[in-house]
């Protein structure tokens, strides 16, 4: 199957998590990091987050800064990249950032009709697998549509499906200099887990940023 590079970017705290309990956004970044992942979405073809962060954070996804739109315009790109909502039931509010052109909403033939009528008004809905998003299906369908570089910005549950999956090619991790806690608390991969078979990574970087540390890992098949 052909897809995309699919590298996942994630801050989480030193002790691992990326939200708190209550799965409120907690921000662990500080501003270098956010420009860093201003350049890594102008340098990606699609932006991807499951509904979950969608519900969590609002986020809008696109590219704020002036530089990374030229930057992008200037290679005949449009100011900002895909915006993909990995969503199988269609519970994105029809209020969310994220919607709008540029947006398209990967959902299950098994989400409510009405679900759907509202949504398809804010953006392109596509249904990929039958009770659940079938991820390799949602990959190659964006390689069709000439995305090469995908960025997935979490969360904890669409990367534990990603990584599971072996769909990813790259993992960085800012890990910031606060302790969020929690047992319960989204960590970077979360899901069922390994029992063994537990995926193996390179380090190909780690930088001081922020007052925490940058870390690069690619995953070895
Ligand atoms: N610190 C960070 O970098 C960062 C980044 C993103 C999100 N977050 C946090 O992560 C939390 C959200 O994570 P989450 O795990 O609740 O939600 P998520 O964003 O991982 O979305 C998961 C949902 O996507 C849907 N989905 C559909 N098909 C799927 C498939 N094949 N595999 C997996 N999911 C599929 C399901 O409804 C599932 O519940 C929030 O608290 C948010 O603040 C933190
Ligand atoms: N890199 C990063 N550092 C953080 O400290 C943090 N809390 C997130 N969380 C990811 C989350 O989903 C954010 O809400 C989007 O990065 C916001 O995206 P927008 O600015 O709305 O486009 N991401």
């Amino acid at each position: 199957m052909e897809r995309p590079f699919v590298f996942i970017n994630s801050a989480m705290s030193a002790d691992g998590k990326i939200s708190s309990f209550l799965r409120q956004q907690v921000r662990i970044s500080g501003p270098e990091d956010m420009g860093r992942v201003g350049l890594l979405r102008a340098e990606s073809d699609a932006v991807m987050v499951g509904v979950g962060t969608v519900l969590a954070d609002d986020p809008g996804l696109r590219v704020k800064s002036p530089d990374h739109r030229g930057m992008r315009s200037k290679l005949g790109k449009p100011e900002d990249p895909l915006r993909v909502v990995v969503d199988s039931q269609g519970k994105t509010p029809p209020s969310a950032k994220v919607l709008g052109d540029g947006c398209i909403l990967a959902v299950s033939r098994a989400a409510p009709e009405e679900r759907l009528r509202l949504l398809g008004d804010r953006c392109e809905v596509v249904a990929f697998g039958e009770e659940r998003v079938d991820l390799p299906e949602l990959l190659s369908f964006l390689y069709k549509r000439g995305v090469r570089r995908l960025m997935v910005e979490g969360g904890a549950t669409l990367n534990w499906s990603l990584v599971e999956g072996g769909l990813v090619d790259e993992i960085s991790t800012y890990i910031g200099p606060i302790i969020i806690g929690g047992a319960r608390a989204p960590t970077l991969v979360d899901g069922p887990g390994f029992s063994g078979g537990y995926p193996e990574l390179e380090l190909s970087a780690a930088e001081a940023l922020d007052g925490g540390v940058l870390l690069r890992w690619r995953l070895l098949r």
